[in-house]
Order: C-alpha cells, then structure tokens, then sequence
C-alpha cells in the first residue's frame, strides 16, 4: 500500500507529471550520498575533469583516483540516488516516471509506436549520481565477444573482447550459483553481480521449454550466447546497486575526487591553437563556473549527452554548426550515427493452469510481500520482473556469422496491464485506448509477455542540436523500421518466443497465446508472420 501510495504520488506531480521528494528535500545533502567530500574546496585546476557520473564517468573516477598524486572532479548534473524508492527491483518499472529521467521522446513515428501516445516512444535516459543505473533494469549485460572484436577491428584498438573482457572480471563481485567457476566470473571487485532471489513459475518454464526448443542452456555473459540463459542482475542481497553504490561509496574517503551534483556542463573549452581541451563551464546554483583539467577532459555524458556536449563546444558537422552559429573548433560527424535496439511489447499469454498465484503487480507488493522484502530482502519484490532471455539468429541479421544472435527475446513474468498505477503506462507510453482493450481485460488473469529486442538494427539515424541552449533536448531523426528487415527480424523472434511456449512445461502450465487482435492490426490473419510484422 505504502508503495502504491508513494509511487501514485511520484507519478502525478510536478508540472510535466514529474516529481520526486527530492525536488523539495536534498537527500544528498541529509544522508551523505554525494559519496564523496561533501563541502570540497575547489582546486582552480584537476588533473582529469569527468563529465557525467553514470556507469562510465563512475569507473573512471574511481580507477583515476586510485593514484593519490592524481586528481579528479567528477561532475554530474543531477543529484544523488533516493535510497528505499530507487532500492527495491521490481520498483523499477516506476523510476523513469520520476526526474532521475530527462524525460527523451522520439518525433512521432510513421511505421512504430502507433499504440504510444502521439506515436511517440520513450528514450528513458538517467541522470543523478549513477546515471541510467538509477533507473535501468539491473540486468547484467556484457555483450556478445564478436561485438568488441568488430570495434577493434574497425579501428579501435584496445576494445577487442580479449582486451575488455580482464577488465569485466577485474570489475565484479559475482555470487552465482551456476556459473560462478565458469572462467568468465571472479568474486572482489566492485560490482555486484547475482542471480536473481526470487522468480515467478514462468522462469523454469520457459528455460526449460527453450531447452526443449532446441536452445543451449548458456551462461550468456560467457563467449557462447545463443542459447536460453536466467539474467544475473547488478544487485546486491536483492537492493539494486547503481554505478555510484558500486565504484563511488567505497571510495568516498578519497581527497583527490570531488564530485559535484547539480553541476551542469555547458561547454567544453578547448585551446584553439592546440585544439587541446583545457577544462569545462558548468552551471550550479543558477551561477556560471568554469574548472581547469591540466590532463584530460573525459566526457561520460552519455550517448546522447556527450554528442551534444561536444556540439555545443564547436566538435560536430559544420554545416549544422555554423547554422546555429557556433564557432566550429573541429569538424568531425558527431552524432551521424544513432542506433536504436527497437522492441516489441508481447506477445501475451494466458496461463490456465498457473503454479503460482500471482495475477497482477500488486500480489508483488503486498503487506506479506513488503515485510518479506524489508526484512528478509526476499519475496517478489526483490525480483526485476525480466527473469529469463533467449538469444535467436534471424534470417534477416546483417551478420553472416551464424552464432551471431540479433534477437534477444526477453521473458517477463507478468503482462504491461498488470499495473493498476500509471507506472507501467507510463514506463512504455502505450495510450489508453490500448492499455483499456488490449492489456487490462487480463489484470485479474494468469498472463505474462515476452519483450523481443533487435541487437543488430539496420535503421540509423542521428542527433541534432535544437538550439544553441544546453538545456534543451537534443532532436533525434529517428525513424525506426525505416529498414524493413528490421520489422521482419522482430516478427521471426515473435514466432520463435511462440513456439517455445508450445512445448512440454508451458503446455502442462495451460500456457496459450493470448488470441485477441491488436487494434489497428484487424485485417490480419493473426498469428501470422504478416500479423506480427
Ligand atoms: C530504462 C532503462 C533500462 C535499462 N536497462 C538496462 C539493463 O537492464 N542492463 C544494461 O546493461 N543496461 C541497461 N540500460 C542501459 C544502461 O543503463 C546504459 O547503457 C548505461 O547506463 C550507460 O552508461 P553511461 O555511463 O554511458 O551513461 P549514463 O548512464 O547515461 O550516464 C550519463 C550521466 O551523465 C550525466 N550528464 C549528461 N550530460 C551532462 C552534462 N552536460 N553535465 C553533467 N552531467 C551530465 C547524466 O545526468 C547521467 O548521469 C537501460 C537503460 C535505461 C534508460
């Protein structure tokens, strides 16, 4: 009830719907969690200036600071983590709704998110100390080996798989039960990584149909990655553990990092003559400053932040920087290239005969189910709803190496109506037209859905600048399924997550597709490849 409360009241408010507690109390402040030297006095100039405390900025002000005759400022526009609301897992569905998330929305789109709202998606993005850790899914991801060999090879020396896969291990803490000896796991580093405590009765069976599919049992954060998998998740006894919990607390006694949150970098100033980056201006407490990096100015401001970032200081196309009359320091194609992993929202399914009870998200926050997660950091509440993933080779991969996986397909324990609060809505956009016909009628049912992802998108796009004002969005030309292939990648993972729920266990389980036509897909014949795409 409490959380409903909470979350029903972190949803509505503020003026775009968006608000937290911390907009009126500075928990940062109170509890210590800027993790660090809370009053720094500031040193005119820092060997290394880090813009941006998400998972990257995080690690590299921690591994920087290592050395105590170096010094760093790390920089972060938002404020430090809520603990307790932003803690419990399956809380997460509700964290983009708050303003740990700038909030990033597609342009209206021809070909998807025609059930959304304006026909625009959510390109969810944190912000706060942890960056999009704050608000992600806590899934624990490293990436296929042949990815980081293809940016190697593709001129970026040092970020072969054999280069980065050291610096995984030497990062986790893993404590798995499968596969924790596997040679792709090591206990002591920083990073959390475990199984997850709880799972519905839809994990073991889906697992075990896939297996009966013709799928690998894998540890999908090993080499070998198409196959069926649990998640791990970067959590800790079961309480999500950000990139700043993970590589800032432990090292908050550290006199050589300063972090600043609220501290919003405008621009990066470079020497001209040089092209040399000599430090930032940020903006705090609505008042201009400007820092000095001796070394090195290391953005980490996201995908999205840091293109801008660098367009706003001169560094991008020069057409659209002299058109927006900014002085252009060097040309180069900064954000000419956006990708996008599109997914798809289900299928769903009905379970006729369900092993366990739970018929929709508030079985997962009950009074049993709080006091079991308060005090036992147990019970549904610890788990972040996606439990299980399939990785499948499309016909359609632009990837002729058949082990090359380009769709993930994601199984989630229970189905996008299952929330009586506005945080699932909200979470995908889906309008209410939609969520009333299509998703609600099954709130008090059995159901779950799957989420297939496409890895490898043909479709690219690309981030503009709207203005010259740093506090604007940026404008995304983003269009997805401007390649087709990518629609029908998506409609083959459809009918690969389908058929794993025709064998054995999800059969005994009375699983069936849920037969009711999307609207505005009517002149189908569902359940056809031509009804999916
Ligand atoms: C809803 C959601 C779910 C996700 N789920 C998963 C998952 O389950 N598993 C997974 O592996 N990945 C997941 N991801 C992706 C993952 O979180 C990101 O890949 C990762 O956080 C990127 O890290 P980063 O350090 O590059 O940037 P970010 O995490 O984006 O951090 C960038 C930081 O820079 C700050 N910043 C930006 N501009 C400025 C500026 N001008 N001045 C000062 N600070 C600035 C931002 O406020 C932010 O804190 C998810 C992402 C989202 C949004």
């Amino acid at each position: 009830l409490g959380v409903n409360i909470l979350v029903n009241q972190l949803t509505k408010l503020g003026p775009n719907g968006n608000y937290t507690l911390g907009d009126s109390v500075d928990f940062s402040k109170i509890l210590g969690l800027d993790y660090g030297d809370r009053n720094p006095i500031l040193r005119d100039a820092y060997d290394f200036i880090v813009v941006g405390a998400g998972p990257a900025g995080c690690v590299v002000a921690n591994r920087l600071t290592e050395n105590p005759n170096v010094n760093v400022l790390l920089l972060e526009l938002g404020r430090a983590e809520i603990p307790i609301v932003q803690d419990i897992p399956a809380a997460f569905l509700y964290q983009p709704s708050t303003d740990y998330n700038f909030g990033y929305l597609t342009e209206p789109q021809r070909e998807a998110c025609l059930g959304l709202m304006e026909k625009r998606c959510a390109w969810h993005h944190g912000r706060g100390l942890g960056g999009s850790t704050i608000i992600n899914n806590m899934i624990y991801t490293r990436g296929n080996f042949r990815d980081y060999d293809m940016w190697n090879a593709s001129g970026n020396p040092g970020w072969s798989y054999a280069d980065v896969l050291p610096y995984f291990l030497k990062s986790e803490n893993a404590n798995l039960k499968e596969f924790q000896s596997n040679g792709f796991h090591r206990k002591g580093g920083y990073l959390s990584v475990e199984d997850a405590d709880f799972l519905t009765s839809i994990a073991p069976a889906f697992v075990e149909s896939a297996k009966q599919a013709g799928f690998k049992y894998i540890d999908y954060n090993s080499k070998d990655q198409l196959g069926v998998s649990y998640f791990q998740h970067n959590t800790k006894n079961s309480v999500r553990v950000t990139s700043a919990r993970a590589f800032l607390k432990p090292i908050a006694e550290r006199k050589n990092l300063h972090i600043l949150t609220r501290a919003w970098v405008t621009k990066v100033l470079f020497d001209e003559s040089t092209k040399t980056a000599i430090g930032v201006e940020y903006t705090r407490n609505k008042q201009r400053f400007t820092a000095r990096a001796t070394r090195e100015v290391i953005l980490s401001a996201g995908a999205f932040g840091s293109a801008k970032l660098l367009m706003l200081s001169g560094v991008g196309p020069k057409l659209d920087l002299e058109n927006l009359d900014i002085k252009v320091i060097h040309e180069l194609p900064v954000g000419e290239t956006l990708y996008e992993h599109p997914g798809v929202i289900g299928p769903v399914f009905i379970v006729r005969n369900p092993k366990d009870n739970i018929v929709n998200i508030h079985d997962f926050d009950s009074i049993p189910a709080l006091l079991k997660y308060f005090l036992l950091k147990d019970g549904p509440l610890s788990s972040p709803l996606t439990e299980a993933v399939a990785y499948v080779k499309s016909p359609y991969s632009p990837k002729e190496d058949p082990e090359w996986p380009d769709v993930e397909i994601i199984q989630v324990g229970i189905q996008l109506g299952d929330d009586a609060s506005p945080g699932a809505q909200n979470y995908f956009r889906v309008n209410d037209s939609i969520l009333s016909s299509y998703f609600k009628p099954l709130f008090n049912t059995r159901a779950f859905m799957f989420l297939p992802l496409l890895m490898h998108s043909r479709t690219k796009g690309s981030l503009k600048l709207k203005s010259t004002n740093p506090y604007n969005h940026p404008l995304f030309k983003y269009q997805y399924f401007e390649d087709d292939r990518d629609a029908k990648a998506l409609a083959y993972g459809i009918q690969v997550a389908i058929n794993i729920t025709r064998q054995k266990p999800f059969v005994d389980m009375g699983v069936e597709l849920y037969a009711v036509k999307l609207p505005g897909c009517e002149s189908f014949q569902f359940d056809t490849f031509e009804y999916w795409e």
